[in-house]
């Protein structure tokens, strides 16, 4: 009895009123509340250190579907960029990323009207402040024309990084998600500032003057041929830049105004050649013609007298190759003082009919202007 007593007083001391347990139960929920609270600003501090984004999604495989998984077939730009960045585990603690979706394409069909858009976009996201370096998804095909356009009108020392991926989204080994985290780490480290537009593939960083696709389907498909990758990136060892290439010329052209840039076609050269594609190419009002020549930016006499005549009539004319790797050399060959010509140096067809477009659309058209600002200095 005496024990029987006792308990209850005890109980009296120590057990809540009525009263007392929903407010123990408000106090606990506003612990976790709190202590919620401070987790979550802990992460937005952790966040607030990380590096701004801003992710412009294109399209290309990196965004491209299959129907079924044993199907080689797919079609490209299926994907957003958010989806494509939701899908990436961890991208959330390298930077703070924003994407927006410029277009949903196959790169080959890449356009005047795409590059505007991006170019601006990237300009004004750097002017105002908004982003500390873009990432921009894209197909392959072109990619390597998208950022030599882009490191040759964007102005300022911020990161871009292009990627890309050769396997689609739903492919049992899909390539696009490694890359996208490797593009979103070397955008996010200060060291890529000051390098131009960055190609992030396979785990290489490649430069945008060099950088070129040279195998129709495998992932390891992008090169440098003339001076090698700027550096290696992997999530294990991070990034390794290379020595910086020294006095690599970079010259920020004007984005002209409207969305298109002067028509220069690109003329592939080869045995038995005539002067056809390059009568063809002025009659459908070319303002330049890119030889894509056989060896040293070389063509067989009618066309060397076809483009020369061209260039008389104020065409401009940029020797070029067909070939991977090398430079083109003025005056070995082919007299490019007499005939007005251009060489391209290492400048492959694709981008040296990239940077006559902008020389036109600039208004250089003097050959020793224009040579000028090809011949990068080495
Ligand atoms: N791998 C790729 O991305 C190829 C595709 N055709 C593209 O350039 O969009």
């Amino acid at each position: 009895m005496t024990q029987h007593a006792a308990r209850p007083a005890i109980h009296r001391r120590n057990r809540p009123s009525i009263l007392a347990a929903p407010l123990i139960a408000l106090a606990l929920w506003s612990w976790g509340i709190a202590a919620a609270q401070a987790a979550e600003s802990g992460k937005d501090a952790m966040a607030a250190g990380l590096p701004r984004i801003l992710v412009l999604a294109t399209g290309g495989t990196i965004a491209g579907q299959a129907d079924a998984r044993a199907t080689g077939a797919y079609k490209s730009g299926q994907i957003t960029g958010e989806q494509l960045m939701q899908s990436v585990p961890g991208l959330d603690k390298l930077a703070r990323l924003n994407a927006e979706q410029i277009s949903s394409i196959g790169s080959q069909d890449m356009n005047d009207k795409v590059w505007f858009a991006l170019a601006r976009r990237i300009q004004e996201a750097f002017d105002k402040n908004e982003a500390d370096a873009v990432v921009i998804t894209h197909g392959t095909d072109t990619l390597e024309e998208t950022a030599f356009f882009l490191d040759n009108v964007v102005r300022g020392d911020k990161p871009v990084v292009i990627v890309g991926s050769m396997r689609p989204a739903t492919a049992v080994s899909a390539d696009g998600p490694g890359n996208l985290y490797e593009a979103v780490q070397v955008a996010a480290d200060p060291r890529s500032r000051g390098r131009g537009v960055l190609a992030v593939l396979n785990d290489k960083i490649q430069g945008a003057r060099s950088v070129t696709k040279t195998n129709t389907t495998s992932i390891e498909t992008f090169s440098s041929a003339n001076d090698g990758p700027v550096g290696y990136v992997d999530s294990a060892g991070g990034i390794r830049f290379m020595a910086q290439a020294q006095g690599l010329k970079r010259a920020t052209y004007q984005l002209p105004a409207g969305e298109q840039l002067p028509r220069v076609a690109i003329v592939y050269s080869h045995a038995n050649m005539d002067a056809v594609p390059i009568e063809d190419a002025i009659s459908h009002g070319a303002k330049g013609i890119v030889l894509a020549g056989v060896g040293d930016g070389n063509t067989s006499k009618p066309a060397l007298d076809a483009l020369e005549a061209a260039a008389k009539k104020g065409v401009i004319v940029v020797r070029s190759t067909r070939v991977r790797s090398g430079f083109v050399t003025r005056n070995v060959e082919v007299d490019d003082d007499k005939n007005g010509f251009v060489v391209s140096e290492d400048l492959n067809p694709q981008k040296a009919r990239v940077l006559t477009q902008l020389l036109i659309a600039g208004g250089v058209t003097a050959p020793a202007e224009l040579q000028k600002a090809f011949t990068a200095t080495w």
